[in-house]
């Protein structure tokens, strides 16, 4: 298994905000949902991965090579799609991609063509006219069209009408046929990342709370519902984010099996989904756990 993207102990200081240790791996043919609430800290993440930030401190490499040492190298090998468009507005989808395409060594314009058709983008349009959505699909044909094998799609459906979402995430489904790339894909919503994602990193407010494979953390977490009788100082250690719903509490916990252990069958545990996971984790840093 090869790594394409390694980023070991990343740090980066702002006024009032630090990245602090963040790492986590990316192996070819997989995609990775980097996930996070506003302000975790994911877009910064991206920008230090893009270098279009300078990092304080730790260690980034794609395709085994330094992000910054090889940054003219590896750009070759990145699609980078984003939420503010970084087009012309005023240039038709075709005069675009004429001022692109000489920045890529592997431009492909057959697949570039191919693209347009498959997205049905119109290469007569003028940027400015596109909707949000078509926006997306371009920067998205652009990004697959230097055969680019790492794709890092920040927030690419946040503000797109499920029809939209949908086919993007069948794109990217389509894209990981080819088992020699990979997609790193930043959002805050966890169900489009429940349809596609094999691995998973949050982070919250600048530190990593996990990463490891989806299937793996959906099995170990779980949402714990029960009477408060049940809930004593060692069982409030288990519990993420408790909260009272009138009839007794409901709360995550990192480790079910161990919870199924601890509370045998006067509590009721359920699969999370990522959303849970965030929330609760998130809700965490609100309340007070119980003494
Ligand atoms: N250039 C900057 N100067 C100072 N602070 C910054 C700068 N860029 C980002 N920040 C701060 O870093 C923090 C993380 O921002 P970032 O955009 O990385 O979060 P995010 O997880 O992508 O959030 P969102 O989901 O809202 O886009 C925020 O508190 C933000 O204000």
């Amino acid at each position: 298994m090869e790594n394409i993207l390694e980023v070991k102990n990343l740090r980066k200081e702002y006024n009032g905000f630090a990245l602090k240790n963040i790492s986590f791996t990316l192996e070819k043919g997989y995609i990775m949902g980097f996930i996070g609430p506003n302000g975790a800290g994911k877009t910064t993440v991206i920008k230090l991965i893009m270098n279009l930030v300078k990092r304080d401190g730790g260690e980034i490499k794609v395709f085994g090579m330094d992000n910054i040492k090889d940054e003219i190298a590896i750009k070759e090998k990145i699609g980078f799609v984003y939420d503010d468009s970084y087009f012309y507005e005023e240039l038709s989808i075709h005069e675009m991609k004429g001022i692109i395409a000489p920045f890529y060594r592997q431009w492909d314009d057959h697949a570039f063509n191919k693209y347009l058709r498959d997205f049905d983008l119109p290469p007569q349009k003028k940027i400015k006219d596109l909707s949000r959505g078509m926006k997306m699909k371009f920067a998205l044909a652009v990004a697959l069209s230097h055969h680019a094998d790492l794709i890092i799609m920040d927030e690419p459906t946040s503000g797109l009408d499920p029809v939209f979402r949908n086919e993007i995430l069948d794109i990217l489904r389509d894209l990981m046929q080819d088992e020699s790339k990979g997609v790193l894909f930043s959002t805050h919503i966890t169900t489009d990342l429940d349809k596609v994602a094999d691995y998973i990193t949050f982070i919250n407010k600048g530190e990593l709370v996990l990463t490891g494979p989806k299937d793996d953390i959906l099995d170990c977490y779980g949402i714990v519902k029960g009477g408060r009788e049940v809930l004593d100082h060692a069982t409030g250690q288990l519990l993420i984010g408790i909260r009272d719903t009138g009839f007794g509490f409901e709360a995550l916990t990192g480790d079910a099996a161990r919870a199924r252990r601890l509370f045998g069958d006067s509590v009721v545990i359920e699969r999370p989904s990522l959303e849970d996971i965030m929330v609760y984790t998130v809700r965490e840093d609100r309340y007070a756990k119980p003494d």
